[in-house]
């Protein structure tokens, strides 16, 4: 029975995974989770793990990415999909919800949600996407504060403090920071000072920007190859060549089942039946495998009556 239901690693476990991966030279690659039920596909599919992001959690719940989620959605989404996978998750923990002590709160909360590790990123209070123009960031000490809490207040060493600097988009010089990659190389040797085990270079636009952050830090790195955002998309392998050790494919689940979705909801109002469309769709059979339905049978050998040969699906 083990592996039903919920996972069979331990949170811990998962913590020391994702340290390890860290660690080992080859990129870690986290597609973000929608629902507990992507995460399970993304472990069979056989990447390293799983990313839960504020984006897409929020727009999931049809708001924009500015802020309005709280610590408690947040987490509890991110429990469920924590609890159905062995692979780490890593957390979107935009500015850590209010000031440094509400980041210690954070984390605290996510370690007892089962998650591996999160970040938070530098941004002012009320945030928003990354990838967007006019965002402001807050002074280096602040962020740095920021960190200290959330350091300060982890219990299990592996637990895996991200921090994520924006200042790489900021190109007008505003009252809170100066913005640009020197910057943002800078903020991210305050920020490992400070603590943190990752450092999530958002925003950066080119090859060149990557390597040239990777040559100036010797702290693992994150990127994030959102689409239709500012950063190119650069494959897992060049990324891996350049030095980085992390990639987050954040919003792309999303977008796949949303374009699907919205394919398929036109046609049907269109054409009145869903015939035309059942090979884009996952099967029943499919989904049931997925979810190991026959293995319910283990334990109670009524749940499972349905036969894949005699649906035809
Ligand atoms: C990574 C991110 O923070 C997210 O919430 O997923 C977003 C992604 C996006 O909006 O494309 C960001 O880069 O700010
Ligand atoms: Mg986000």
């Amino acid at each position: 029975m083990t592996g039903l239901i919920a996972a069979s690693a331990t949170a811990a476990d998962k913590r020391v995974a994702f340290r390890a991966g860290l660690a080992s030279g080859t990129i870690q690659r986290l597609p973000g989770a929608i629902n507990p039920l992507t995460a399970k596909l993304i472990q069979e599919i056989g990447f390293e793990g799983v990313y839960v992001s504020g984006g897409a959690f929020s727009a999931g719940l049809g708001l924009p990415d500015i802020g309005l989620t709280t610590l408690t959605e947040v987490v509890s989404h991110s429990r469920q999909i924590a609890c159905v996978t062995d692979l780490p998750v890593l957390i979107d923990a935009d500015t850590g919800f209010g000031e440094p002590m509400s980041a210690a709160r954070t984390v605290l909360a996510a370690e007892d949600a089962g998650i591996a590790g999160l970040h938070l990123e530098d941004q002012v209070n009320p945030k928003r996407c990354g990838h967007l123009d006019g965002k402001a960031i807050v002074p280096t000490d602040e962020m740095v504060r920021r960190l200290r809490a959330a350091v300060s207040a982890r219990r299990d060493p592996n637990f895996v403090i991200c921090a994520r600097t924006d200042a790489a988009g900021i190109s007008d010089t505003t009252a809170s920071g100066k913005g640009g990659i020197d910057d943002a190389i800078e903020r991210a040797k305050a920020y490992a000072n400070a603590g943190a085990d990752l450092i999530f270079t958002e925003a950066l636009h080119t090859e060149a920007e990557f390597e040239k952050f990777r040559a100036a830090v010797d702290i693992p790195l994150l990127a994030n190859m959102t689409e239709f955002g500012k950063s190119q998309l650069i494959p897992a392998k060049t990324l891996e060549d350049i030095g980085y050790n992390a990639v987050i494919y954040p919003v792309t689940t999303l977008r796949l089942a949303m374009g699907a979705i919205e394919r398929g909801l036109r046609e049907i109002h269109a054409t009145g039946t869903q015939e035309g469309q059942l090979d884009q769709m996952q099967t029943r059979s499919r989904l049931y495998e997925l979810l190991e339905y026959e293995r319910y049978n283990e334990f109670d050998s009524g749940i499972f009556n349905f036969r894949i040969e005699e649906s035809g699906s």
